[in-house]
């Protein structure tokens, strides 16, 4: 019984008392006026405790929110979160607020009221909506103006549903993207050609340079068919800084850097809008194809409204897909070879991988999409450093309504982290979760390899990154033909691991290449 409980019984008693003195006292002497007052008064008192008493129910009805606290004032725990967050210290900050406060805990980090989510359980509640009325992605002031109001990113609802059918069925979807393989792979020979074998045995590069260079110009190549070297360049810089807009504050003043972000993003437009010019005619002049890329396919196929895509919107979406593609893969590329020399047995077992393909099939013969479904132990090598080190680490989405969720409610408007650090290196589903072991992305028997909602590197539901197959091609036709004309040592073995929007090898991951015919 707590305290307003006693309160309620200990009044309730005495009034009791008193009735039962004013009943025997009215019924013997009609002159006793105070027979009235204290009816009166015990009828109020009883009112005001029944009051109470519902109060203190309702109270008891309504869960508690989840443990935890929401730091300093104001700043809370953004400065803690944020420095962690950076030097790749998230599985310490997490693991220290668990310890005080549970696996579900509360906080603040950038003014906004968050709440990380527990495993198992957690990824299955964010990513296990059938639609977002509930849990939904919710964009920041920057990353609305600098996104674009057209863009994929920042739809929600029936319109986001109608925008992603139409990038999947049409463009990114696994048949889809099949058509551009051979695109993909002629990118990686001419790439791998120009910027790796071309320099001296024992010659030192920046793979995470390279690498993006390689992702952004596959990208404008099979989104726009942009292939001039010097407007790539030039696209390279402008959308260097139109990325840092994401993560800035949206001050539109000159000096700023959203001001930046927002004038270069203005410029890339301009020059997608003359791409957009030139193909038209080039459409109506047979020089160009329907489902020659990204920008053809927005030009000829209606979505599923019948409506075509304007002039206005077809920049903002070819920007974004060049945008999203570009430096999740380039991360992806620069960890797999970081994972691979320094675990030489997985190497080893990679190569062998590609030895048997390239034994099956002629010197100079393109990769079929055969090839490609076959080379498994490479994209369990992927997954694997997916699944330790993520592109993207931490998934956010906002409680649309209060949330209840194993006996504590998360309010409207709290935001929901489902971090990799609670999910992805959780040993109750991934035993021995620091080890780099790729065989748990095997599918042996009738074996899973993977639990669902367990593995995000992906994200997840609605918003599951509709490039999977875009970037599982270009990844693996790449890798292909670079592990087999090339060798590498990493020239600095303990690098550091940091995040910057992405993951990010400190110095870029520099190595010491060497040509030679692995097979
Ligand atoms: C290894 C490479 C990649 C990784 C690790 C990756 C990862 C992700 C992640 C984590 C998300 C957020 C999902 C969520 O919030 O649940 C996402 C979204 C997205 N990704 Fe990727 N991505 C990759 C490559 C690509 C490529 C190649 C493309 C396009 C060609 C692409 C296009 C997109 C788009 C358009 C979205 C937004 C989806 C939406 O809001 O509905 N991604 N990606």
């Amino acid at each position: 019984m707590d305290a307003s409980q006693s309160w309620i019984v200990e009044h309730l008693s005495s009034l009791q008392k008193s009735f039962a003195r004013i009943l025997s006292t009215s019924g013997t002497n009609d002159e006793n006026h105070g027979g009235p007052f204290l009816l009166i008064v015990f009828f109020f008192t009883v009112a005001v405790a029944s009051l109470i008493w519902l109060i203190s129910q309702g109270k008891r009805s309504t869960p508690p929110l989840p443990p935890g606290s929401f730091g300093l004032p104001i700043i809370g725990d953004t400065i803690s979160y944020i420095s962690a967050y950076r030097n790749m210290n998230t599985k310490k900050w997490i693991e220290e607020k668990k310890k005080k406060h549970g696996p579900l805990f509360k906080t603040s980090i950038l003014f906004q009221k968050t709440v990380f989510l527990d495993e198992p359980g957690g990824c299955k509640l964010m990513f296990g909506q059938p639609d977002e009325k509930l849990i939904r992605l919710v964009i920041n002031k920057a990353n609305l103006a600098v996104g674009g109001p057209g863009s994929l990113i920042l739809q929600n609802g029936q319109v986001h549903t109608t925008y992603r059918k139409y990038l999947i069925t049409h463009f990114l979807g696994v048949d889809a993207v099949g058509r551009y393989l051979p695109v993909m792979e002629q990118n990686a020979l001419d790439h791998i050609q120009r910027y790796w074998l071309s320099k001296e045995d024992g010659a030192r590069v920046v793979a995470r340079d390279l690498f993006e260079m390689f992702t952004f110009s596959n990208a404008l190549e099979l989104m726009l068919s942009l292939r001039d070297v010097a407007q790539v360049q030039e696209l390279r810089s402008l959308f260097a800084v139109y990325s840092m807009g994401f993560m800035s504050t949206p001050i539109n003043l000159p000096g700023f850097q959203f001001h930046r972000s927002l004038k270069c993003r203005d410029k890339i437009h301009r020059i997608f809008q003359k791409s957009i010019e030139k193909r038209r005619v080039e459409l109506k002049e047979g020089l160009a194809t329907p489902n020659q890329d990204y920008l053809s396919v927005l030009l000829t196929q209606p979505d599923g409204n019948g409506h075509f895509h304007t002039d206005e919107q077809i920049p903002v979406l070819l920007t974004n897909n060049v945008w999203a593609s570009t430096d999740t893969t380039a991360a992806t590329m620069s960890m797999v070879l970081r994972a691979l020399s320094r675990h030489p047995e997985v190497y080893e077992k990679l190569i062998e991988e590609h030895r048997q393909i390239a034994q099956n099939k002629t010197e100079g013969e393109p990769l079929s999409r055969q090839k490609i479904r076959s080379m498994k132990y490479t994209w369990a090598v992927i997954q694997e450093t997916l699944r330790l080190t993520p592109a993207i680490t931490d998934i956010n989405r906002q409680a649309m309504a209060d949330i209840h969720y194993k006996g504590y409610v998360i309010p409207k408007g709290y935001k929901l982290v489902c971090s990799a650090v609670q999910s992805m290196w959780n040993p109750e589903v991934y035993p021995d979760p620091e080890k780099f072991d790729p065989s748990r992305f095997i599918r042996t028997g009738a074996t899973k390899s993977i639990e669902p909602f367990t593995f995000f590197a992906f994200g997840g539901s609605t918003r599951y990154c509709p490039g999977q197959e875009f970037a599982k091609l270009s990844l693996l036709t790449f890798f292909h033909h670079f592990f087999k004309n090339l060798v590498y040592t990493l020239e600095e073995p303990e690098e550091r691991v940091l995040y910057r929007f992405m993951v990010y090898p400190e110095k870029g991951l520099p190595l010491r290449i060497q040509k030679c015919k692995v097979y």
